[in-house]
């Protein structure tokens, strides 16, 4: 596969979804050939998953269906859109990907870092980003900007305890442990624009390599 596969991910309200859009539109207005998608989602059948596993009626669900549901989401999504965008040639930003599981299922709902890569192997084959944006924030900031947008659809994972989100930005620092090679870590806390900064530098210097 001759492109380029590029992760984002992060803790609630972290930036990752606005910071996205900026560097695919700056990126597009340079000339690159580069798509933007989102995990879980991004073609309809894991927008459809999607819409599930995000139901905050849904609070039966089972911590191990959650995170095969979103394994599934991940498999459809990326047989549909990522590998073949890939095999073009592109550039594939993807807001969040298989470390949201591994920190969140993982780390945050216990079933175990391990335990969940491995039922990941099922779906994505090995195929892992080249790079991942990591973009840091404490809980109670990210969740005090996302509070604050009244737009923004509250999902189900939103209503898990602050102890629950404290264990996923704990679970993505064990993440960064496991692949210190990949995840480049930026300080989410600063203004949009110092952060696009920060961001968008990294992605060109990761591209120019
Ligand atoms: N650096 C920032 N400073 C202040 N507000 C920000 C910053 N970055 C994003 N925001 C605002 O915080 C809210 C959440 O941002 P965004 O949706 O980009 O985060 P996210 O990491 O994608 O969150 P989630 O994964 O929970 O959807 C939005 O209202 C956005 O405008
Ligand atoms: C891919 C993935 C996502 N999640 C969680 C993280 C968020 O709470 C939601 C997605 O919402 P967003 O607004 O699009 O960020 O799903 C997860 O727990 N595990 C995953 O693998």
């Amino acid at each position: 596969m001759s492109g380029m596969f590029i992760t984002f991910e992060g803790p609630e309200g972290a930036g990752k979804t606005t910071i996205i859009h900026m560097i695919h539109d700056q990126l597009k207005k340079e000339g690159y050939d580069v798509i933007l998608t989102r995990e879980p989602g991004g073609i309809t059948i894991a927008e459809q998953i999607r819409e599930i596993i995000l139901n905050p009626a849904n609070t039966a669900m089972d911590a191990r269906t959650e995170a095969l549901l979103y394994a599934a989401a991940r498999r459809q999504h990326l047989v549909e859109k990522v590998v073949p965008a890939l095999e073009h040639g592109k550039i594939v930003l993807c807001d969040r990907f298989v470390d949201s599981s591994l920190a969140y299922q993982g780390f945050a709902r216990k079933l175990g870092i391990e335990e969940v890569y491995q039922i990941n192997q099922f779906a994505i084959e090995d195929i892992m980003p080249q790079a991942t944006l990591f973009f840091d924030i404490k809980p109670e900031l990210g969740l005090e900007r996302i509070n604050k947008n009244k737009e923004r659809e509250v999902n189900r994972l939103d209503l898990e305890k602050l102890e629950f989100h404290h264990n996923v930005r704990k679970g993505y620092l064990k993440v960064i442990e496991k692949f210190p090679n990949r995840i480049y870590s930026i300080d989410a806390s600063k203004t949009i624009e110092e952060v696009y900064q920060v961001a968008y530098e990294k992605l060109i210097s990761i591209l120019n390599k």
